[in-house]
């Protein structure tokens, strides 16, 4: 008997990078652009290329490489839902020994902006670090998991941000505040009800519908509002309603989880100099370690109904 066995496995390619543009039919002037990274990774009858050194299942991950390059030229990739859908099905129909297919698309934010009050046709700002990312997860039965997210969006609000009444023991040292700084890099996902949403072939006419950039453009301004209006109890009370208010508004959406690290800045001491900043104007930015806050948050069972 083998003294081993394989218990999972799966491969591809990552990193795939394209930029794409597209052409207004009537102005070619009036342009967008995708650019995107891509990751493919497949399941299935793949074992003895693991076991017996056997070569013959694979499909190699140079040929996912130019898969997903062919079918940016060939097929629509606005938005990045459909073009997630687009592949997992490509990679089930085209390879009866595949069995499963993992897709994340991350998409840089090249936003168009203004000169002389009028919106560019075709200029764009690289926004930083900030993401819009889709993952799918698609078996050969049919089932897929298609959840989409935002990442790195760093905010910061100056005040509007409170922190008190929390367990207090002998190893506490934090000070209550009603008033603080409030930063975090936003990285929020909502997954979307495969049963609203109805067959993975229907991705393709709900993008159509607008739906997925309407969904991320919801939960964008949601977690952007919530986080300036609130005056916020703490990380995990501000989350929790952002989340909410995001089951709220998209009817399609399954859960949505938040991952927040609390980025913490610390109030300056200038009592050396005999300054007093309890005007909270000079504080520290503290590069580590950070608060990590994260939460899932679903429909009520009285709400699915
Ligand atoms: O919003 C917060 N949540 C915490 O759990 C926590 N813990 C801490 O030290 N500061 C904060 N702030």
């Amino acid at each position: 008997m083998a003294y081993s066995t394989l218990t999972s496995s799966t491969y591809g390619k990552d990193n795939v990078k394209f930029l794409k543009v597209k052409k207004n039919a009537t102005n070619p002037e009036v342009q967008d652009v995708i650019e995107a990274t891509v990751l493919v990774l497949l399941e299935g009858a793949f074992d003895q290329s693991y076991t017996d050194a056997d070569n013959s299942p694979i499909v190699p991950t140079d040929t996912v490489k130019n898969t997903i390059l062919v079918l940016a030229k060939t097929t629509d990739v606005w938005p990045i839902e459909r073009f997630a859908a687009k592949i997992g099905t490509h990679f089930i129909e085209k390879y009866a020994h595949v069995s499963g297919v993992t897709v994340k698309i991350t998409q840089d934010k090249w936003s168009k902006y203004n000169v002389n009050g009028k919106l560019q046709a075709h200029s764009f700002i690289h926004e930083g670090a900030e993401k819009r990312i889709t993952s799918l997860y698609y078996k050969r039965s049919g089932d897929y998991k298609l959840s989409s997210s935002i990442k790195d969006l760093t905010v910061l609000k100056s005040t509007g941000s409170q922190f008190h009444g929390y367990n207090v023991c002998d190893f506490t040292t934090l000070k209550p505040t009603t008033d603080r700084i409030l930063s975090t890099d936003v990285d929020s996902v909502w997954s979307f009800d495969s049963k609203k949403l109805g067959s993975i072939y229907n991705i393709s006419k709900l993008a159509d519908s607008g739906l997925f950039d309407k969904v991320y453009e919801t939960a964008r301004e949601i977690t952007l509002n919530r986080f300036a209006l609130e005056n916020s109890a703490s990380v995990q009370a501000t989350m929790y309603n952002m989340a909410t208010e995001i089951l709220q508004a998209a009817e399609v959406v399954q859960d949505v989880s938040y991952s927040l690290p609390n980025k913490h800045y610390f109030l300056m001491d200038f009592s050396w100099k005999g300054l007093s900043n309890t005007d909270d104007q000079v504080f520290y930015p503290s590069p580590h370690p950070n608060g990590l806050i994260k939460c899932t948050v679903a429909r009520s069972v009285k709400n699915k109904l």
